[in-house]
């Protein structure tokens, strides 16, 4: 074996969630490496343990709570001068307790986009970016003329995929252009299925690539957000290895197990960024999506793709 083929050490950590889209970051004790740097609560799983427990035995031990509704979310591996770790994080969506400061760390509430507190450790930067990303992708898929009913009918602050390829290129800018002032107003994000090079230049937070486009491209397109469709695991690893903001996950199925045990399959793996889970429909909600461990679900606009 190598010097350099570190063992990986497995870690849980979560973002507990208020209510108003806080959550919690906590600063590293003294005497641990990196002291001082904020990060999710957590540590390290023991032999034997469930991810689960660990996270619950960690949120215990470090802040005196017991966690009762988390979901698994995004898998990251870092390599630290002094270890590699395998980091699993876990959104915490309701605890029992007071957070208290049990090892003389120092919390604070953050809302998404907007951290006050600094410096991060260097593993977390995407994690922070992930948890900006809105809990719906809403698909346009209705050649919409009428902009004001599709912003009426977001559900709150979306992603919003322009999906359209009926609509003549001109018609597709005038769409953006006259959507993107109030998706911004909303705090969303306004992204386009379309070619990565056209789209500069226009209103657009980002770019989502069609299978396609994923399948041929070699570099990440040069765009603040840069999303997928996936309809497969190769699909999903590509997207991994691009380094790409969010995935949206087709699934096949017409009834909820089915489709929880589709988009188990994809979540298996351990996967490292976000993913929205497409039923195509309502028949994953957010809630059960969330439990399969997907980020939010796709909503289509229009009736069905
Ligand atoms: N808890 C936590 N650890 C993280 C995060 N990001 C990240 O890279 N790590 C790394 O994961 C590793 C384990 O975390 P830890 O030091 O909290 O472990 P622990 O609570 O079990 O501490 P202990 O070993 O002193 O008992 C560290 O190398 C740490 O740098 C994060 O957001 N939260
Ligand atoms: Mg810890």
């Amino acid at each position: 074996m190598h010097s350099s083929n570190k063992k990986i050490i497995p870690v849980v950590a979560g973002a507990l969630m208020r209510a108003d889209g806080a959550f919690m970051l906590g600063s590293r004790p003294a005497g641990k490496p990196y002291a001082g740097y904020w990060e999710f609560p957590g540590g390290k799983v023991e032999p034997g343990e469930s991810l689960f427990d660990a996270l619950v035995r960690e949120f215990s031990e470090e802040m005196g709570i017991t966690v009762t509704q988390a979901t698994p979310w995004l898998t990251r591996v870092h390599h630290y001068e002094h270890a590699s770790v395998e980091l699993t994080f876990f959104r915490i969506w309701a605890w029992d307790g007071e957070p208290q400061s049990c090892e003389g760390q120092a919390f604070a509430w953050q809302m998404p986009g907007q951290e006050t507190v600094s410096p991060m450790l260097p593993a977390n930067g995407p994690i922070l970016k992930s948890l900006s990303l809105p809990d719906y992708c809403v698909r346009t898929c209705s050649n919409p003329t009428d902009t004001a009913a599709t912003l009426a009918a977001l559900p709150g602050r979306a992603l919003l995929l322009v999906d359209e390829p009926a609509l003549e290129r001109h018609e597709l800018a005038a769409l953006l252009q006259a959507l993107a002032p109030d998706v911004h107003a909303s705090g969303g994000l306004l992204l386009a299925k379309a070619d990565p090079a056209w789209l500069t230049g226009l209103p657009v937070d980002g770019v989502h690539l069609s299978q396609q486009a994923l399948d041929t491209l070699t570099d990440r397109p040069d765009f603040p957000w840069v999303g997928a469709e996936v309809a497969s695991l190769a699909g999903l690893a590509r997207a991994g290895a691009l380094a790409l903001d969010y995935v949206c996950v087709a699934l096949t199925a017409t009834d909820t197990e089915p489709a929880g045990r589709e988009l188990g399959t994809y979540l298996a793996g351990s996967i490292p960024l976000p993913v929205f889970a497409d039923a195509g429909g309502a028949v994953l909600d957010l809630d059960a999506a969330r439990t399969y461990g997907a980020h939010g679900v796709v909503l289509t606009q229009g009736g069905m793709r």
